[in-house]
């Protein structure tokens, strides 16, 4: 019974020593170890959400860079076909023709063949210039030749129509209408002429003074510069260009084998819907819009040049119900600019590199600061201690002092009366300790007081809970915990005082004035018991010295 009372007493006394001191057992490193991944995991979450920030802030610089270019080219794209358009119209107006339509005459047709050769020669924009008669048959044909010279021919003869469905739909135009064809690659005889021509046929119709159509203007625009033109815009950016027809073929692409697939064996693959079904199907649902795929950025706007200024017909998309015939559609591709995902991968490369190699910095920097506060704060620690426990440490015994004996007091007389227990406070105070002080020096009195420090300490060594301090010059306190009874108290009280009654100093001794107070019995608060208990030891020194008196005893007879 008695022992587990005392377990649980050592148990209590340890689990607020652990209280206090958690923090104090931790050693440098496992402060460091603590400490240490908490800050470098709050620096690194830093570290990322920046990065991330930065790359976002690239991708968007990307982002944007694709959508200006697509502006830019679509701006390029109505530009150039606007002149062109100008120019095949001042054609179906020249003087000569309006001679020749008047009078039939040859030599107004010479002139008129001279002057679509110097337009050809000079403007270099046109790979050819003719014009047909209202059943679409030809009568002057301007040509660029392989050798680069220019050919003008006038057909005196008639000539049968050449069955040509782009032909077809231009003579079905209204006069001041514009018909363009589909953005395509020379043919001649049958097969795409090499190297690739892009050509860009318009037309539109000749109209005598009396408002009937006498045929048509037809020019075959060169689009190849164009097509260059749109690819230079974007030159020096990540974004390249794509122009797509409304079937879905590239017209310029980044990769030459994906162009003209409507026009050449084995690339009928190659459409936008097959290779980049994404980005299609966002093209179907909006005119304008950006797609993010595995491939890269896409910024797409569709482009309808000559909508606004001009009534333009074209040839309708080849997969598109009506086709050719109908020929009522206006012009329509989709310009896109193409941002690799390799660009934006490079991007994010160099603030990752260089915020990695920060961060790794940091990290550095963050250890030794860490290591050099904590070390800081341990030694403060370690200071803070030693001070304390010198506070509360008699320098001569080197055991508890008033400070720490008054302190364990109080606890104890918590403890006891939570757990319903009784205690003894001591108070013991050495009789002749100045005669030897005075005979032998102070040398010899601080080893008397050492003495009577290692007696009670080798008495108490039992009994862990117990505790013995210097309280006083000559004056000892010693608490008694965990007592059957008083005369438990007097018998190693007793023993004490016989103990420190043995000691000898070149022929001199001390004996010990005792006195003792049991808590609750003698007082409940710790002034009133000290009290007590020094009360009790100078009625034994009043009794006559070397004896030990528990406060219940009846008053000793003097002498
Ligand atoms: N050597 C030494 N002497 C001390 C120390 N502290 C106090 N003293 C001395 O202890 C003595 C205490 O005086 P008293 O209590 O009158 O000594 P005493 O001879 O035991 O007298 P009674 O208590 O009446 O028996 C004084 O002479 C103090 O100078 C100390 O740390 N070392």
């Amino acid at each position: 019974m008695q022992t587990s009372t005392r377990r649980q007493a050592a148990t209590e006394r340890a689990a607020e020593t652990d209280r206090e001191g958690w923090l104090r057992s931790l050693s440098a490193r496992g402060l460091f170890l603590l400490i240490y991944p908490l800050l470098a995991g709050v620096l690194v979450l830093v570290l990322v959400l920046v990065r991330t920030w930065q790359v976002e802030g690239l991708y968007r610089d990307l982002d944007a860079a694709a959508v200006n270019r697509v502006e830019e080219q679509e701006r390029l794209l109505e530009n150039k076909l606007d002149y062109v358009v100008a120019d095949v119209l001042t054609l179906a107006r020249q003087n000569e023709l309006s001679r020749y339509l008047a009078h039939g005459d040859r030599a107004s047709l010479d002139r008129m063949a001279r002057e679509y050769a110097a337009r050809l020669r000079y403007s270099g924009l046109y790979q050819q210039i003719r014009l047909l008669d209202a059943q679409g048959r030809e009568r002057v044909r301007v040509e660029q030749g392989g050798d680069g010279r220019t050919r003008s021919l006038v057909h005196d003869a008639v000539r049968s129509p050449s069955g040509d469905d782009d032909i077809a739909a231009a003579l079905a135009l209204e006069a001041e209408e514009i018909y363009i064809s589909a953005l395509g690659l020379d043919v001649t005889d049958g097969e795409v002429a090499r190297p690739f021509v892009p050509i860009l046929r318009l037309a539109t119709p000749v109209v005598d003074a009396a408002g009937h159509h006498r045929g048509l203007v037809v020019i075959h625009y060169l689009a190849g510069r164009l097509l260059q033109r749109l690819e230079d815009v974007g030159r020096g950016d990540p974004s390249r260009p794509m122009l797509v027809n409304c079937d879905g073929y590239w017209l310029l692409a980044p990769v030459a084998e994906m162009r003209w697939g409507f026009m050449l064996e084995g690339r009928a693959q190659q459409r936008m819907q097959w290779r980049f079904p994404q980005v299609w199907q966002a093209m179907q649902r909006a005119e304008a819009g950006t797609v993010r795929t595995a491939a890269g950025f896409f910024a797409f706007q569709r482009v309808e040049p000559l909508r606004v200024d001009y009534p333009v017909r074209s040839s309708g998309c080849k997969g598109r119900a009506g086709g050719v015939s109908e020929a009522v559609s206006p012009l329509q591709w989709t310009m896109l600019a193409f941002v690799a995902r390799t660009h934006y991968e490079r991007a994010a490369l160099t603030p990752t590199v260089v915020i990695g190699l920060f961060g790794l910095l940091l990290l550095g920097v963050l250890a030794a600061a860490v290591q050099s506060m904590i070390s800081l704060y341990v030694n403060r620690r370690t200071q803070l201690y030693q001070l304390e426990r010198l506070a509360r440490t008699d320098a001569l015994t080197g055991g508890a002092n008033r400070i720490a004996f008054e302190e364990r007091a109080a606890l104890e007389i918590e403890r006891a009366a939570r757990h319903r227990r009784c205690f003894a406070l001591c108070v013991i105070d050495l009789d002749g300790f100045k005669a030897i002080n005075d005979a032998q020096g102070h040398l010899v009195g601080d080893e008397v007081l050492r003495f009577v420090a290692g007696v009670l300490s080798a008495r108490l060594r039992s009994r862990s809970d117990d505790l013995a301090g210097r309280i006083g010059g000559d004056e000892f306190g010693l608490l008694l915990t965990e007592l059957p009874g008083p005369e438990a108290v007097r018998a190693i009280l007793e023993d004490v005082r016989r103990a420190i009654g043995a000691g000898e100093w070149d022929g001199q001794r001390v004996s010990a004035s005792i006195g003792a107070a049991l808590y609750p019995y003698d007082a409940r608060h710790l002034p009133e018991l000290f009290k007590c208990a020094d009360a009790t030891m100078y009625r034994a020194k009043s009794a006559g010295k070397d004896r030990v008196l528990l406060a219940s005893d009846p008053e000793p007879v003097v002498g």
